[in-house]
């Protein structure tokens, strides 16, 4: 099996950003580990404090986030950092040509039950003259990325990674260290008959999505004239490594439960990097409204509602929304 480093020269990634991938995936290892080893490393539950978006954080959180920003820090690799867990972005390396945008545990409610985790990242290029203590440099769309990946921290350790050229899925070896090539080119089918989303949200949805739910659960008896089966994990992270692993639609809409809080899932670090690997793996990312990485970001904790996954699924959920 392939080891990532030539797979990704050959994909033309350069040395600098591979060193750069290499240094994420360092922090990733230590963080699958401390993941595997549960309640015996002391590391499960909550802190007493909340991040900026108000939510209280795990210690997994914030030991997650500690390891990659230290290592992103040290490298030399990153002009800037943002991360769902800093409250503003961290200056890096003025001299480094990439920022890197974060979530560094994603499906934090998962941790204390054992349940799949993980590691979400985007990187962008660093504008050249910027300061990198001016958040203005993340203000890029999503279609400007030069790399995006998850790792998924379940019975296996696996790392989804795109640098442009196809999705690519490796599988890291525990036995010395390494991620090997598991997945050539991840292809998600254009057809599916399994959907994700949070139905207890449901009486808070639009119309649209009440309408494209409903008949997708009428299934068979219905216009759709076939079953659907639901999944939902409550990673974000999980849900789309099924979606590439073998089709689906995943979708977090937007609702009316919160006025103030009409979306869930963050921009720049979960729904512009997931984006970048189903399109690359022939899916859609929408809002409902627009192509996810044609938003132009204006705050670094910025919400949108995700509908991804199988192209055909995913313009049938839009026709609704039309
Ligand atoms: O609690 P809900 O409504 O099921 O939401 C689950 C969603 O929230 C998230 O956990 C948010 O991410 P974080 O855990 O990184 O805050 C997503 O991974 C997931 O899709
Ligand atoms: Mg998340
Ligand atoms: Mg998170």
């Amino acid at each position: 099996m392939r080891r990532l480093p030539p797979v990704l020269i050959e994909d033309g990634c350069s040395r600098e950003l591979l060193s750069l991938i290499r240094t994420i995936l360092a922090a990733c290892k230590e963080i699958s580990f401390r993941v595997g080893q549960g309640a015996l490393s002391g590391v499960l539950g909550s802190t007493l404090d909340e991040n900026i978006q108000g939510e209280t954080q795990k210690k997994l959180d914030v030991l997650s986030n500690q390891l990659l920003k230290d290592i992103l820090l040290e490298s030399g690799y990153v002009k800037a950092i943002a991360s769902e867990e800093e409250d503003y972005t961290v200056a890096g390396n003025p001299d480094a040509d990439y920022i890197v945008a974060f979530d560094p545990l994603d499906g934090s409610s998962n941790t204390d039950i054992n349940s799949l985790v993980g590691t979400i990242f985007s990187i962008m290029a660093a504008p050249k003259e910027a300061d990198p203590a001016d958040p203005a440099i993340f203000m890029q769309p999503g279609h400007q990325q030069v790399a995006a990946g998850y790792v998924l921290y379940g019975p296996c350790t696996t790392l989804a990674l795109t640098t442009g050229k196809g999705t690519r899925i490796f599988t890291l070896d525990k036995t010395h260290g390494s991620f090997l090539l598991t997945e050539e080119f991840a292809k998600i089918p254009e057809d599916t008959q399994e959907y994700a989303i949070n139905a207890s949200n449901q009486r808070h949805w639009q119309p649209a999505m009440q309408n494209y739910i409903n008949d997708l659960q009428a299934g068979s008896t219905g216009p759709r004239a076939k079953d659907f089966n639901m999944r939902w994990i409550a990673a974000m992270v999980g849900d789309v490594h099924r979606v590439l692993c073998r089709g689906g639609i995943f979708t977090y809409p937007t609702d009316t439960k919160n006025p103030e809080k009409p979306y869930k899932l963050r921009l720049l670090y979960e729904a512009n990097p997931m984006a970048m690997l189903v399109e690359q793996a022939g899916g859609i990312a929408h809002t409902g409204e627009q192509r996810i990485m044609d938003i132009a970001p204006d705050a670094i904790h910025q919400r949108v509602a995700v509908i991804l996954g199988s192209k055909n699924e995913v313009e049938t959920c839009l026709n609704y929304h039309k």
